[in-house]
């Protein structure tokens, strides 16, 4: 039985376009979906299409323009400042860039205990100890805790990362592009690691990826996401045997390694991604749609539900 963890209800959020007055980007529309305790739940979209927005609404590192969500039971939009900070606790990121995201001036073992101190967690802690563990977690040898990150190569150095992030023993961890920037030859090692992290410690991600290969290995459930909107959110397995959106249908094309069960339709690919900032009226996706009706020109898809977890907004499927 799935336990929901969190749930978002009709999340946006619109930026300011700067140096043009009452322009926004509609960075993230309407976006409700359940996240399931101890499940992966992956979001593709091609870039630009709000899947960093959506993970950092989610861990309230921005505000939305409206909508909810809650985690547990909680409004996540309406704690106290106290109560964030205990949140915060177990929700944590990994972000794509392990050059940028680690302070080249800390040795790894600051690094690693700094999370701790900053939510007061030491006491009664030895600092070398919990390192030393958090280390052998990431199949890491202790001995590194007293090098820079420089002397590391790109997938450990996201080993490491991903080593701070489970410092506060968290519940849930927005995983964005985190193998994106590595060698096609580490990628699969993080993304073993990150899925024996989850089974051994019942975490919950959020795994953010641009393409649904990367997504497919690790997801239970996968969210499609075009200009915003979530178009399809189905079980993963669901999503690759019969996709259901085109926009879907694409980007299962355009994998490297499409499934072999799938009828793939390479014509459906054209033209460019809109501009976030003046979406097309209707469908979002009526431009790129070779199937595209009046009906999906005119007016925006409402939701349809297929079954309990699985969901399209497509004027196509009846
Ligand atoms: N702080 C911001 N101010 C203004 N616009 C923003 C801001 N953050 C994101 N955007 C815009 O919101 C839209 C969605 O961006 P977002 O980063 O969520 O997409 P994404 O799907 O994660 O893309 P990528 O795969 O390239 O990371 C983009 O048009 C982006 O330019």
């Amino acid at each position: 039985m799935n336990e929901v963890l969190i749930r978002t209800e009709k999340l946006n959020k619109l930026f300011p376009v700067k140096g043009h007055k009452g322009k926004t980007v509609k960075a993230v529309t309407d976006v409700s979906l359940n996240i399931y305790r101890g499940r992966t739940l992956g979001v593709v979209g091609e870039s630009g299409s709000g899947k960093s927005t959506l993970g950092r609404l989610i861990l309230r590192l921005i505000e939305p323009t409206s909508g909810e969500c809650f985690y547990g039971d909680k409004n996540v939009y309406s704690l106290s400042r106290k109560e964030l900070n205990l949140l915060r606790e177990k929700m944590q990121i990994v972000f794509q860039d392990p050059f940028s995201s680690l302070n080249p001036r800390q040795k790894i073992g600051s690094i690693l205990w700094e999370p701790l101190v900053i939510h007061n967690r030491t006491s009664g802690l030895n600092k070398e100890k919990v390192v030393g563990e958090l280390l052998n977690k990431v199949g890491l040898g202790e001995e590194a805790a007293n090098r820079y990150p420089h002397e590391f190569s790109g997938g450990q150095r996201q080993r490491i990362a991903i080593a701070r992030a489970l410092a506060l023993k968290p519940e849930f961890v927005v995983c964005d592009e985190p193998v994106s920037a590595l060698d096609v030859s580490i990628q699969s090692q993080i993304i073993n690691l990150l899925e024996e992290l989850r089974q051994k410690e019942n975490i919950t991600y959020m795994f953010i990826a641009h393409g649904l290969n990367v997504v497919r290995h690790i997801s239970d459930y996968v969210a499609v996401m075009y200009l915003g909107e979530v178009v399809e959110y189905a079980a993963v397995d669901d999503l690759f045997s019969s996709p259901l959106h085109p926009y879907t249908k694409m980007l299962i094309g355009a994998a490297p390694e499409p499934d072999p069960r799938v009828q793939l339709d390479f014509n459906l690919i054209q033209g460019e991604i809109p501009s976030p900032i003046d979406p097309p009226p209707g469908c979002r996706f009526h431009t790129r749609c070779r199937y595209a009706t009046e009906a999906c020109r005119q007016t925006s898809p409402p939701v349809k539900n297929i079954s309990e977890d699985r969901w399209v907004r497509c004027h196509l499927y009846k």
